[in-house]
């Protein structure tokens, strides 16, 4: 598939998927999000990692907060993303939940006088967020390449898992090249380990 077919069928499914996300009631989308977090937290990945790489949950999204409190209290190094350009973003430290304010396109960030970058290869885990996720770990991100980039070029070495709403499960996800696909997806019925396929 070419360039611009790929990107067409990726704006397709995004739109699709994005729209039936919004669809989940919100106390449906709460215990979801509760049932991954804890699925999550069971895992010795998650309690082996010393540094967590999550993000601040928009509103229709698998809804972190609760895993964010956790992992500080569990006495780990938590980040979250920075928008620092066009595509581009960094790890910034979570010192709590409470410094949040809404920064770029809505999304709650860490502010700027507290702004402390965490180095991407000390990211032991990232916990990546996306519109649709196929059992094999190919993502489909919301179309601003910025997890690619930071998870491909910069923190290669960090575990990737997704946390996604059953809903968001699909036979089939167009992936390029550049696309960083998950090793594990964590849904509110599922725990699938995903087979390298590419
Ligand atoms: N909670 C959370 N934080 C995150 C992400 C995420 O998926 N979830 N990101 C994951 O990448 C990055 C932000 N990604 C973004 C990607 C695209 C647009 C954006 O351009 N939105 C436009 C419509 C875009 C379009 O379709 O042309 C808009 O909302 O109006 C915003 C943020 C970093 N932070
Ligand atoms: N590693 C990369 N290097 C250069 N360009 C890239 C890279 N990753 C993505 N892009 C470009 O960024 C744009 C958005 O990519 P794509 O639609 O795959 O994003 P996404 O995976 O949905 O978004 P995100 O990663 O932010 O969640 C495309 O034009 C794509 O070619």
């Amino acid at each position: 598939m070419n360039e611009e077919l790929l990107l067409a069928a990726k704006r397709r499914l995004r739109t699709e998927m994005t729209r039936r996300r919004r669809t989940i009631p919100e106390a449906e989308r709460e215990a979801a999000s509760r049932a991954m977090c804890g699925t999550l937290c069971a895992l010795p990945r998650y309690q082996a990692a010393r540094t967590v790489f999550a993000y601040a949950s928009m509103p229709e999204e698998v809804q972190l907060d609760g895993l964010l409190a956790r992992a500080l209290a569990d006495g780990k190094r938590v980040a979250i993303p920075w928008i620092t350009g066009r595509g581009t973003m960094e790890a910034v430290e979570l010192p709590s939940l409470a410094v949040l304010e809404r920064g770029a396109y809505g999304i709650r960030n860490v502010p700027d006088h507290l702004r402390r970058a965490v180095a991407p290869e000390e990211i032991d885990l990232a916990i990546v967020p996306g519109a649709a996720f196929t059992a094999e770990g190919a993502r489909l991100g919301l179309g601003g390449g910025y997890y690619d980039r930071y998870l491909g070029e910069r923190a290669r070495g960090a575990y990737r898992i997704a946390l996604a709403f059953d809903a968001l499960l699909t036979a089939e996800v167009p992936m390029a090249a550049h696309d960083i696909d998950v090793a594990e997806i964590i849904t509110e019925s599922r725990h699938l380990v995903c087979r390298k396929k590419r």
